[in-house]
């Protein structure tokens, strides 16, 4: 399996607000560089630089105001004489208008995320913009007729929307690969999220969508990040009504009833018959992954990646969250290496 990974990715460096501090994010540089070392480590397959994109790709999912709101934000920041990250101070919540786009960077900062995970620095941009171009790259290689691929993406995507970033996430690197399978004529893709935490940005820029088929396994929205979306009644809108899968799981959850609905989660992937599979691989769910809930071993990962060589699709896996950063690589490598084995 051939992986793409984007060397810029160190470029972002963040801090976040969490648990009412401002500290060092826990989507650390490093974390890419644990994976990437693992791939190298089993001999998992030849490694690739990404090609260069343009901004219009990522705008097929995006809008544009957002894609150039990311590109210059950071000079917006330092023009009024920060030199430290960017981070939102108020959000346009509950009666709060948002359909006019503020002037101020404060303004615009919390007009484009969803919470304080999300500071702007100055190699964001570029870093971002590389980690879209790393599964745009992957999705070509599946076009160019190959089973797979692995988009070693940092930063991840999963929780940006159309015109929101949030949780780590700038640019929803799996929906753009997606979107480049439809445009380059691909009439149906599947998403199968199993990160800890719901891709409320996938589910949004497809909700009302019959060609992306989203299907998400992740910690009840009840307890756990993103709180706010994830719901099994959230099912699609319009054309998009039924296209849309939730599977909320409690907290503790092991390998007995995730590969349950894992299963469950395969078998309606196998009956959409997608022309491509995009997986956003999360390792959050690791049973010692600090900011997640569940139990699942480094063995169980093995067992995720057979259920989803199962749906016998063209796959491209696209790296979300993991932050237990000793065992990211195995644990990311394991579901990789379930694939290879069980095609
Ligand atoms: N700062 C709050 C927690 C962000 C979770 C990020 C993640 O792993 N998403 O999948
Ligand atoms: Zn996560």
């Amino acid at each position: 399996m051939l992986t793409f990974h984007n060397p810029d990715h160190h470029l972002h460096h963040a801090s976040e607000l969490k648990d009412g501090k401002v500290s060092p994010c826990f989507e650390l540089p490093h974390r890419a560089d644990t994976v990437l070392a693992r791939v190298r480590q089993v001999g998992l397959g030849q490694l690739a630089i990404p090609a260069h994109y343009g901004k219009e790709r990522y705008a097929r999912i995006h809008s544009e105001r957002y894609v150039n709101f990311l590109e210059s934000a950071w000079q917006e920041w330092t023009a009024l004489g920060h030199r430290h990250d960017a981070l939102p101070l108020v959000w346009p919540v509950r009666d709060l208008r948002s359909d006019i786009e503020p002037e101020h960077i404060d303004g615009k900062l919390g007009f484009y995320a969803m919470d304080a995970g999300v500071a702007i620095t100055a190699g964001t941009w570029q870093a971002v913009r590389r980690s879209a171009d790393t599964a745009l790259n992957g999705m070509d290689h599946l076009l160019q007729g190959n089973r797979s691929a692995f988009a070693l993406c940092r930063p991840p995507g999963h929780h940006a929307a159309a015109e929101y970033m949030g949780g780590y996430c700038y640019l929803n690197n799996a929906a753009i690969a997606a979107q480049s399978c439809l445009d380059q004529g691909g009439k149906r893709v599947a998403i199968l999220d199993v990160d800890f935490h719901h891709g409320n940005g996938t589910q949004s820029i497809f909700y009302q969508r019959p060609d992306v088929l989203f299907v998400s396994l992740h910690g009840d929205p009840r307890r756990s990040y993103p709180y706010f979306s994830g719901h099994r009644d959230e099912t699609g809108s319009g054309a998009g009504q039924g296209f849309n899968l939730n599977y909320p799981l409690p907290h503790g959850t092991d390998w007995g009833s995730y590969a349950t609905a894992l299963d469950d989660a395969c078998k309606r992937i196998r009956a959409y018959q997608p022309d491509a599979l995009v997986i956003s691989l999360g390792v959050d769910t690791y049973e010692n992954d600090p900011i997640s809930h569940f139990r699942l071993t480094s063995h169980d990962f093995f067992g995720i990646g057979a259920a989803i060589a199962s749906i016998q699709s063209p796959t491209l896996f696209v790296m979300e969250g993991g932050y237990m950063v000793d065992e990211i690589g195995i644990n990311a490598v394991n579901v990789l290496q379930g694939y290879t084995g069980g095609v």
